[in-house]
């Protein structure tokens, strides 16, 4: 079914007879590559640029400047266009994928409008605005490509290619990692998704694709200037992957198309009815956006892919990943918290807060609202770091250890309020939780390399929700589910990922009374086997039968700690749960 894109290299075919469209069809295929740069990098990866032309540019100068000005081969010039691309994305990805909010397309404004700048003044090198003249045609098999018929296939061939591996990546942990990332970077980090790199490696691969469209540019033109890689061009690309569905590949197919077709027919019909020349499908482009993003926020595609047959998934019939052993021996304490601390300003939400879990026991941490149950967590887990304190998972400090850092070592975790991602399946949410157990790179991914890998990642994800009950739901949208049923998902992924520490946030909240028992028989069976559980939960009977030891925590400070029993009878514990617990 993937290999159909290849037919699309029917169509220089069908458009012989019409020079002016197979014009056209170049200039689609290389405006694809760019909105398909940019499904990588806002589709999966949340980011927005508008530096995409930019990085064309890169692609286009220099192999205009080696072929025209060295007289190299323009394979050369492709070498050193991919280089310049990924080198720009380097620094201009290194520099902001740690920034948040509007920084990061701010700065890819910045970046777009200098490099424009100084193509247009190193007149001695790129010929300022006149440009470069004379590129010679690109030669494959011996055959010149030197008119739109037959760059057509080169430039096609390329795009089909590409759709492919980007499939690939889509279907895997990366296209997961990525998914997840944009959704929520805790979560996904909380998975062993290393954040900023990820993104980087994102922009990286956005940046190649964007410099192969600018050589496919240059070399079909055979001309370069400023023009087409100017912040304008930028935007062009960001409003025809958006219009089309950013988030999706036949979506900035779709919005390549579309926007290739109507800007020759703009650049005709506009002067005409306004009676005067200008770049007016500038604005036309910036009103039919808005005129999409009102009626179909997601972009024309998701519209359209309601009509079509939906694909159904497939259940994984491979084996499962290779068991992870669970840690620690017998009795042994797995995971310890010393005085731990955290204040907000003025507020002490954690105060000298100390626990230790040992393998095999169900470590409930309850208290009242506000007590600091969530915080303790959140600094165990290294979601945020704490100001005092020390904690060692199997006796090796991992304090202020970053999430995905401390994942890989034997700990998952669930969440307060489920962090899941929509757009995926039931299946590939659990799935995320395979993330630090599985390899495949970008390279091993776009090569479709890595499907072996990924087949036992979803068995092992499958057989993660069978374990909390799920499977009927597993080709579902996470989206579709209830709260409760979203929770045994979280705790799911955390079976996925073979970590032998739990830690699960109020995994009973939204569960029903039937569901809630089946839950701790689930928890309790997980003990039995060997897994570390510590659990928060306002549930007191859920807690009570559920739990060996108990801490109980009062304004950010450990109260009481002991057996159920114990502590229900604390007058402290009573005292603080109003009667609650009593
Ligand atoms: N990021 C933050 N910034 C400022 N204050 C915070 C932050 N996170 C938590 N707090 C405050 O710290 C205190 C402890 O919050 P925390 O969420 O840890 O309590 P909790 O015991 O988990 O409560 P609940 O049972 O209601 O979830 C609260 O007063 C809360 O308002």
């Amino acid at each position: 079914m993937r290999y159909l894109w290849f037919s699309l290299l029917l169509l220089p075919l069908l458009l012989s007879p019409f020079p002016f469209y197979l014009t056209l069809l170049n200039f689609f295929a290389i405006a694809a590559l760019v909105a398909l740069s940019l499904y990588v990098l806002t589709g999966l990866g949340g980011m927005t640029s508008f530096a995409q032309a930019a990085f064309m540019g890169m692609g286009a100068y220099a192999t205009a400047l080696l072929t025209v000005k060295g007289g190299y081969s323009p394979w050369l010039g492709l070498l050193l266009g991919l280089g310049l691309a990924l080198v720009l994305a380097l620094v201009l990805g290194g520099l902001t994928v740690r920034l948040k909010g509007h920084f990061l397309p701010l700065s890819t404004i910045a970046w777009q409008v200098a490099l424009y700048i100084l193509a247009g003044n190193l007149v001695g090198l790129t010929g300022g605005h006149t440009g470069l003249t004379d590129l010679p045609a690109l030669v494959l098999f011996g055959l010149p490509l030197d008119n739109a018929f037959r760059y057509a296939f080169l430039s096609l061939f390329l795009l089909a290619l590409l759709v492919l591996a980007l499939h690939n990546l889509r279907e895997s942990r990366l296209g997961r990692a990525l998914l997840a990332l944009r959704g929520d970077a805790l979560a996904a980090a909380s998975f062993g998704v290393d954040p900023a790199a990820l993104r980087l490696k994102a922009f990286l691969l956005s940046g190649f694709l964007a410099g192969l469209a600018g050589f496919l540019y240059a070399h079909f033109l055979r001309f370069v200037n400023p023009t087409p890689f100017s912040l304008e061009a930028s935007i062009k690309y960001l409003v025809m992957a958006v219009a089309g569905g950013v988030g999706a590949i036949p979506g900035v197919l779709l919005g390549a198309a579309l926007f290739t077709g109507l800007e020759d027919w703009l650049k005709d019909l506009l002067p005409l009815l306004l009676g005067r020349q200008g770049n007016y499908e500038t604005i036309a482009y910036g009103l039919i956006l808005a005129a999409i993003l009102i009626l179909a926020p997601r972009g024309l595609w998701p519209l359209l892919a309601r009509y079509l047959p939906r694909r159904e998934g497939r259940l994984p019939r491979e084996a499962p990943l290779p068991e992870r052993p669970l840690l620690g021996g017998e009795g042994q304490v797995v995971l310890e918290a010393q005085g731990l601390r955290k204040a907000f300003g003025g507020l002490l939400a954690v105060n000298g807060v100390s626990l230790s879990l040992r393998r095999g026991e169900i470590l409930a941490l309850i208290g009242p609202n506000g007590a600091g149950k969530s915080t303790t967590f959140n600094l165990i887990t290294g979601a945020i770091p704490p100001d005092a304190g020390e904690v060692r998972l199997l006796g090796r400090p991992i304090t202020g250890l970053p999430p995905h850092r401390i994942h890989p070592l034997g700990l998952a975790r669930t969440f307060q309020h489920p962090h899941l991602f929509p757009e995926l399946s039931v299946l590939e949410n659990v799935a995320l939780g395979t993330y630090a157990r599985t390899r495949a790179g970008f390279l091993q991914v776009l090569l479709g390399l890595h499907r072996k890998e990924e087949a036992r990642a979803l068995a092992t994800a499958y057989r993660a929700l069978k374990r909390v009950g799920l499977e009927s739901l597993a080709l579902e949208k996470a989206e579709r589910l209830p709260a409760g049923q979203q929770r045994l998902l979280e705790i799911a992924r955390a079976l996925a990922s073979g970590a032998s520490v739990l830690l699960l946030d109020e995994p009973g909240a939204g569960l029903r009374a039937g569901e809630k028992r089946e839950l701790a028989h689930l928890l309790k069976s997980l003990a039995r086997e060997g897994y570390s559980i510590l659990i928060v939960d306002h549930d007191m009977d859920l807690i009570m039968g559920l739990a060996d030891r108990v801490v109980v925590m009062n304004y950010g400070e450990k109260i009481a700690e002991g057996t159920p029993k114990e502590v229900q009878k604390d007058p402290l514990v009573r005292a603080a749960y109003l009667g609650e617990v009593a």
